[in-house]
């Protein structure tokens, strides 16, 4: 899994990239519950020690001497449609929970520590039964129809791990897709980002970064939080797909070589394509590298150029609506964002309220 948090398919909607938090757990003595969230993998320094104690990666909980179990409950950074849990317990040998269950819930607006705390218990509906957890490893744990009745298939605002009784877990990762709320689907929104439901489908080469991390929320701190690719010596560049949110009129682009000094591509080329028809013999051709051009740039090292199809980009490019986007860096080289603003079409919105409707709980 990438550091933004998307499998192939997937999404960690908890993912602190993608806006993920803590909202309150009932203990944290050695290690914050917010580490659970991070993106990178969990570290270990074997020498480092504070006043409490070991220093840890993760989510800590004291010794328990009382009767009881541990939680922690998180706000998801979209809400969506979870598929997998993944509870790691990176690092955490003599201290891991014997187990783990997860609830998930619908909570409307944005409940605060005190609001959860006082939530009846109906509303948490199981995500992920009681499963036994091992020290230093992934215990990955489907959502089913089987194992989840309520809640596989429905939409969750929010999740609540449980250990059992105490201890450490480095990361919890909530892998599932977005549902977008169709009210904020409305106007001009950025159809690539992950929160709207756009998403990668496949790229040339990840070799130092994710191109997920292209549709990420906020602006790159470092080169880390960019796709970067390896130096190309082939003749040929590097590539990104995209599947947008719905079907939408493409307006402003923002191409974003932010953090991209030195390895920024010498060349930006998008192309896009309305696959809707594909299959037909009506659609666009299947090969993505002869997609009709949108945008043909000469982009700078780390700058953000937001630029308005109408006026920057190839004839035509605002005529027509486009489902999927081909990304090309001319021969290769690193970009931190790519944002693709237009409106969805009455199709495309009425299809996000469907699915808004079919996943409520
Ligand atoms: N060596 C430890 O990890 N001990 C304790 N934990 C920390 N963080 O010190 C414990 O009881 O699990």
């Amino acid at each position: 899994m990438s550091s933004t948090g998307q499998t192939a398919a997937l999404t960690d909607l908890a993912s602190r990239v993608l806006g993920g938090v803590v909202v309150t757990c009932n203990d944290q003595f050695y290690a914050d519950a917010s580490n659970l969230l991070l993106p990178h993998p969990p570290r270990y320094d074997p020498d480092a020690y504070d006043a409490k104690g070991k220093v840890y990666d993760g989510w800590e909980t004291r010794r328990r001497r009382t009767v009881g179990d541990d939680w922690v409950v998180v706000r998801l950074a979209a809400p969506g449609e979870v598929e997998r849990i993944d509870v790691d317990t990176a690092w955490f040998r003599g201290n891991y929970p014997a187990a783990a269950t997860v609830h998930g819930a619908w909570l409307e607006g944005f409940p605060g520590p005190n609001d959860v705390w006082q939530l009846p218990e109906h509303v948490w509906r199981p995500l992920a039964p009681r499963t036994p957890l091992t020290g230093d490893a992934v215990t990955s744990i489907a959502v089913t129809p089987e194992t989840s009745p309520e809640l596989a298939g429905r939409r969750v605002s929010h999740v609540r791990l449980t250990i059992h009784p105490d201890g450490g877990v480095a990361r919890l990762r909530v892998l599932g897709r977005p549902v977008p709320d169709p009210a904020l689907l409305t106007g001009t929104v950025d159809l690539a980002a992950t929160e709207n439901g756009g998403r990668v489908l496949g790229s040339s080469n990840e070799f130092y970064g994710s191109a997920d991390h292209l549709l990420a929320p906020g602006r790159a701190a470092t080169m880390a939080d960019g796709w970067e690719n390896a130096r190309r010596r082939d003749g040929g560049n590097d590539w990104v797909d995209l599947q947008l949110a719905g079907a939408g009129r493409l307006r402003r682009v923002e191409v974003d070589t932010t953090c991209f000094v030195g390895n920024a591509p010498g060349r930006v080329v998008l192309r896009g394509a309305d696959l809707r028809s594909a299959g037909t013999g009506a659609g666009e051709g299947a090969d993505p590298a002869s997609w009709p051009v949108l945008l043909d740039l000469h982009p700078q090292p780390d700058t953000r150029h937001v630029l308005a199809l109408g006026a920057a980009g190839a004839p035509g490019a605002t005529d027509r609506a486009v489902t999927h986007v081909r990304l090309e860096a001319h021969p290769d080289g690193g970009m931190s964002r790519l944002r693709l603003w237009g409106e969805l079409d009455d199709d495309a919105l009425a299809a996000a309220a469907r699915r808004w409707e079919e996943t409520a709980l």
